[in-house]
């Protein structure tokens, strides 16, 4: 009652104070969570906080370096709470208590500095479908979780101990939900057993423990062989059917992606190496250690999904309808449509520089951690010897290449005016941006080096989704060199190497595609001719004929014409041969954001959407020459 009349639960309200309160670094919240929580009942006012009729129902507070240590019963008044993440901080302390949220289904605490032991109030949770407590310093046993409505549940590299409960809910969840504890033992780990530890109740011996005395570890020892010889048998035979298993898994992947797209599939005939079936007994060897070589190795020919929000198994994707999305330069795109579930991007690469599946892992991971509203999450990845695979998430509204190019001069086209080229610009600029800066100390994905509209998508809200970021370190060299972006620009051409500016030259071609709805020789599908618009640009402004350059979509928004101006000066200032008089990302951030983007609706409704005068492909503009 109280929150359909003021736009917020007073109770709930001062729980979240009293939560910002314990951080000890605050501010960015201090700013947003100001004034009306939960306007008018649903919209929500605040940062990371949704709301219900009034009530709150998710806290989301990820990755903005919040640290402090939060009350027991810091959640005890949000009551209807059914999504908490505070992801990605450096929240120390022990857990909450959580037995006042019976209605929480998703918690994510992962990538934090929790201790102490995990609360056993999430075993009273009923709906709990998601537990990610991994990356923190949690000790102590599992409890026995049994809800039957868990679907994720992560602890790994944490310092738990003890035996993994055998309860139906947790005996679901593989080794890669416990890995890095180096304490637990039991089931999923074939290859550990909790001997050791029932042995010797006293201290905490660890499964590998070789620390005892020599005359106890002998007669231990003779008690211990059969009970090796039952494990050696066990583990043969379960071997045996991991062998049988993928030897299924990988026929039938094979079978989907060579049915399903058959025009596709002529061009792109896959060879799944059939050595990697008959698995060697070196390779399950690993199993038994924790490192990331026997974690890869696990992981090998299944999904592996890298987030919470999406998780289904390989059989599901088998059983997706599939479309092919395109031919890429380093592999074929398709989107699957799953039974009842998530649409999802299927990229198969190819032509990458020979990693180990540990390389390969490594490095996706690496790039998959780079997270920005502007820059499309890598959900998951497969791998075999032969074949590699990532998950992306669909964006529904396609390409960018598609939104400028796509329908010209057909009376099915919608404009696309300036306002949203222009918040395009800027989607761009801000993920670029954040490669540039944020991650700047990941090897693996800076600079972008593809950077052309193929790979600028657009989500269901048409807000930009860069993809293929790091794309540049799963790659082979001299591939990359034929066919990526960076690769001619001009100080590639003039000296072999591309840098951040590379991608600034980049960025400068695609606010001319963007400005002139002309194709660019960098997007170009195969049979289509694309200009070097960088060079014709020049000609283009150095002959005054200014009014020519830009789309009549939007060239027509006169009042729009001096922004137009300014971003066409930002462009050609990133074009410019020498790279040191290229801007940097912030100066090229700053004034992309500075330019007006407001036309008034009179100037939008003008039909001017059919104009046949730009052909798809303009041959003139192929000879950088402008075509009049
Ligand atoms: N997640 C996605 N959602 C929607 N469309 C996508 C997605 N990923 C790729 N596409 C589209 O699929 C097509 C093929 O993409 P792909 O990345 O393989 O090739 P490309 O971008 O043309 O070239 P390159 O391999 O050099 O990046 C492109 O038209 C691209 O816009």
């Amino acid at each position: 009652e109280e929150g359909s009349r003021i736009g917020y639960h007073g109770t709930e309200r001062d729980a979240l104070l009293a939560i910002r309160a314990e951080f000890n670094n605050p501010k960015f919240l201090q700013k947003s969570w100001n004034s009306l929580m939960c306007y008018m009942n649903n919209t929500p006012n605040w940062y990371g906080i949704s709301c219900i009729n009034g009530r709150v129902t998710g806290l989301v507070l990820e990755n903005l370096g919040l640290t402090g240590k939060l009350k027991a019963n810091a959640l005890a008044n949000l009551t209807q709470l059914q999504t908490l993440s505070f992801k990605n901080n450096s929240i120390s302390g022990n857990l909450m208590n959580f037995s006042n949220n019976q209605n929480l289904k998703n918690i994510d605490l992962s990538g934090n500095s929790f201790d102490g032991e995990i609360s056993p109030s999430l075993l009273t949770l009923h709906s709990l479908e998601s537990l990610q407590v991994q990356n923190n310093k949690l000790n102590g046993p599992i409890p026995g979780f049994n809800q039957s409505t868990l679907k994720v549940f992560n602890v790994s590299n944490n310092n738990l101990s003890g035996e993994i409960p055998s309860t139906i809910a947790l005996q679901k969840f593989g080794p890669s939900s416990y890995l890095g504890n180096h304490d637990l033992c039991g089931p999923p780990f074939t290859n550990t057993t909790c001997t050791t530890i029932k042995d010797n109740e006293s201290s905490t011996p660890t499964p590998s423990d070789s620390s005892h005395n020599e005359s106890s570890n002998s007669s231990k020892l003779s008690m211990l062989t059969p009970i090796l010889v039952v494990i050696n048998v066990v583990g043969i035979v379960v071997l045996l059917y991991l062998v049988i298993y993928y030897f299924r898994k990988t026929k039938k992947l094979k079978k989907m992606l060579m049915n399903k797209d058959t025009r596709l599939m002529e061009v792109d005939k896959m060879e799944i190496s059939k050595t990697e079936i008959t698995t060697t007994p070196t390779e399950t060897r690993s199993v038994e250690s924790r490192s990331l070589a026997s974690e890869v190795e696990l992981e090998k020919g299944k999904l592996i999904f890298l987030g919470s929000e999406i998780n289904f198994e390989l059989d599901d994707l088998l059983r997706a309808s599939a479309e092919g999305l395109g031919k890429g330069n380093f592999g074929n795109c398709y989107k699957a449509m799953l039974v009842d579930g998530p649409t999802v991007v299927v990229k198969r690469l190819r032509d990458l520089k020979p990693l180990t599946n540990d390389e390969f892992v490594r490095q996706v991971r690496a790039i998959a951690d780079i997270k920005h509203p502007n820059l499309l999450p890598i959900l998951g990845y497969y791998h075999t010897r032969g074949e590699k695979l990532l998950l992306l998430k669909s964006a529904p509204n396609g390409s960018l290449y598609n939104r400028i190019h796509g329908g010209k001069g057909t009376r099915g086209r919608i404009p696309f005016r300036w306002s949203s080229r222009l918040s395009v610009a800027r989607g761009i600029a801000r993920a670029l941006e954040h490669l540039h800066l944020n991650a700047s100390s990941s090897q693996f994905v800076v600079p972008h080096g593809n950077l052309k509209s193929t790979n600028v998508l657009l989500d269901e809200n048409d807000d930009v989704r860069v993809a293929d970021f790091g794309l540049t370190s799963l790659v082979a060299l001299p591939i990359a060199t034929q066919r990526m972006v960076s690769y001619r620009s001009p100080e590639y051409l003039a000296s072999k190497k591309v840098s951040k500016k590379s991608d600034i030259w980049s960025f400068g071609c695609l606010l001319l595609e963007l400005l002139t709805g002309r194709i660019s020789s960098h997007s170009a599908p195969p049979g289509v001719t694309g200009a070097d618009l960088c060079s014709w640009v020049h000609r283009a402004v150095r002959e005054e004929w200014t009014a020519e350059i830009f789309d009549t979509e939007i060239s027509v928004q006169r009042s729009a014409n001096s922004g137009m101006l300014k971003l066409l000066q930002t462009a050609i200032s990133c074009c410019d041969k020498s790279p040191e008089k290229r801007p940097e990302v912030s100066e090229l951030l700053r004034e992309v954001e500075s330019i007006n983007g407001v036309v008034p609706e009179s100037e939008d409704e003008d039909d001017l959407s059919f104009s046949l005068d730009q052909s798809m492909t303009d041959d003139s503009l192929a000879t950088a020459t402008p075509s009049r």
